[in-house]
């Protein structure tokens, strides 16, 4: 028998999960990571709690199945994306906490490009929207902390690397620096067209391109793992988790789409070799492929889904499981009035509002646990109501139906009511890991466990679909109760 394992390190958890040759998961471990939130709407983590976390993760699943890392035939690594690390590369440690990608920090520096500007040419080149959710302003602000003349990082003695260059920097020894397309369309310094870094972007923030990875397609041969005894084992496999599970949800053709509910909820729609640039808040995206020529993907990035859910049960002490959530909600038949909008760290696509701030409207004397709880889970679902409207807007594509995945797709509540908000038929696929899975199709492609995309696709089950079931004029209501809501919670409308 033989084996592929991905590494998926996500926002709050990395997992190591084992599939064999038929796509069956064989074990999964997982370690949780903490964030620190050291000022408003600032979120950081410990760079070696990301590889300790994932490292420890691919060493249970090897002890515990008593598989031996001599039977696995290549390694993925797929990963929260934007989040931004620089280290010494001397000494390998890192020079900063990791910047994580909800990090407002540098609202005022985007602020600024875009007063300034730049926000067309920027969204030319590497079809995003200037935000400090991506990567750019996020190693500019690292570098004017530690390096502000540059001279380290123009030497080549800093690296720069999203989560996978530094986990792939982490498992070859220092051997290998590189990322893959869809990593690097994140960082707002890849363009997406020349699948270059971008100089001009480069020289505007006085960013080195000796400390930048080099870059890859998804499905490569990117270096050997050094798993210990003299044993190495292929990483054949890199993608953004959002990308990732894109691939893994098969969404091969133009049209198809998927959102990921985790702790953010990440809508991405396959629109083929042709990149479009949008006009109604989404971003355009490098999707995960086998081959040099790209595909692209039309992107809808909500920062906070399952997270509400987290807060519910961390902060408010409401909840004490997250599942619980789905047994609140349904004590009542419907929000009752009651809104909540999670723009903790600002709002995304379609609005990107760095400046909002969560805000909760129509509250009663009889407002309760059930009613806040419902409001959160609702405002999931809603948020994935605005992001697929623009998306319609912007393609003439059809959706017909939704492809779901991530930690928060478990919750029945959610999907139905996603189902019924949206109008659209929900599909829920048995593995839930796609994320996982679909780096482990991309490095099995590579290593030619799966000779094609008609076989990898072959083993995909549907668990359950959700119809829409809710009436019209109730629906049109809920989504009005919500656009309001949303109005007042805005500070960049006109
Ligand atoms: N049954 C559930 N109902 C609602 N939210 C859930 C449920 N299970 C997990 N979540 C939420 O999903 C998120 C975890 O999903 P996961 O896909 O592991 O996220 P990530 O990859 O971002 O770390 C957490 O924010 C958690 O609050
Ligand atoms: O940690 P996740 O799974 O919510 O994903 C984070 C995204 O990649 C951020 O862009």
């Amino acid at each position: 028998m033989a084996y592929i394992i991905a590494l998926d390190q996500g926002t709050t958890s990395s997992r190591a999960i084992i599939f064999d040759h038929e796509q069956n998961i064989v074990d999964i471990r997982q370690n949780e990571t903490r964030q620190y939130f050291p000022q408003s709407g600032w979120v950081e983590q410990d760079p070696q709690d990301i590889w300790a976390s994932t490292f420890g993760a691919l060493q249970e699943t090897l002890a515990a199945t008593g598989i031996s890392p001599e039977t696995i035939d290549a390694l993925a690594i797929t990963n929260q994306r934007e989040t931004t690390i620089v280290w010494d590369k001397a000494s390998g440690k890192p020079v900063y906490n990791a910047i994580v990608w909800q990090c407002r920090r540098t609202a005022d520096r985007c602020q600024d490009l875009v007063d300034k500007g730049y926000k067309e040419q920027i969204a030319e080149k590497t079809g995003l929207v200037i935000d400090p959710y991506f990567s750019a302003t996020k190693l500019a602000w690292i570098l004017d902390e530690v390096d502000p003349d540059r001279t380290r990082a123009k030497a080549g003695d800093l690296l720069f690397g999203t989560v996978d260059t530094w986990l792939l920097w982490k498992l070859t020894d220092g051997q290998v620096h590189a990322t893959d397309y869809t990593n690097a369309s994140r960082t707002m310094l890849f363009n997406i067209h020349s699948l270059t870094w971008d100089q001009d972007i480069l020289d505007l923030l006085d960013i080195p391109q000796a400390m930048l990875p080099e870059v890859h397609p998804s499905s490569y041969p990117f270096g050997q793992a050094h798993l210990g005894r003299n044993v190495m084992v292929p990483v054949a496999g890199m993608a953004g988790d959002q990308q990732a599970a894109l691939f893994g949800q098969t969404c091969f053709s133009p049209g198809e789409a998927k959102n990921t509910y985790g702790t953010g909820c990440f809508l991405l729609m396959n629109i083929g070799h042709e990149p479009i640039i949008s006009r109604h808040g989404l971003v355009t995206t490098i999707a995960a492929g086998t081959s040099d020529q790209p595909t692209y993907a039309l992107e809808g990035s909500i920062f906070v889904g399952g997270a509400v859910i987290q807060w519910l049960r961390d902060i408010l002490h409401i909840l004490d499981e997250a599942a619980d959530s789905d047994f609140f909600a349904t004590k009542l038949e419907d929000n009752e009035g009651v809104y909540l909008v999670p723009a903790f760290v600002g709002l995304g696509a379609p609005y990107w509002d760095s400046y909002a701030r969560g805000s909760m409207f129509g509250l009663t004397r009889g407002t309760g646990r059930a009613h806040i709880v419902r409001a959160a889970l609702e405002a999931i679902a809603y948020q994935t109501h605005d992001v697929l409207e623009a998306m319609v807007a912007e393609s003439p594509v059809e959706i017909k139906t939704l492809q779901v995945d991530g930690g928060a797709a478990e919750n029945d509540f959610l999907m139905q009511f996603q189902a019924d908000i949206l109008n659209v038929p929900v599909v829920r696929p048995q593995i839930l890991e796609t994320t996982a899975l679909g780096a482990a199709m991309l490095a099995g492609l590579a290593v030619g466990v799966w000779q094609d995309l008609a076989e990898v696709a072959r083993h995909r089950q549907v668990d359950q679909t959700f119809k829409p079931a809710m009436d019209g004029n109730k629906r049109q209501k809920n989504i009005d109760g919500w656009k309001e809501a949303i109005r007042r919670t805005l500070t960049n409308q006109a």
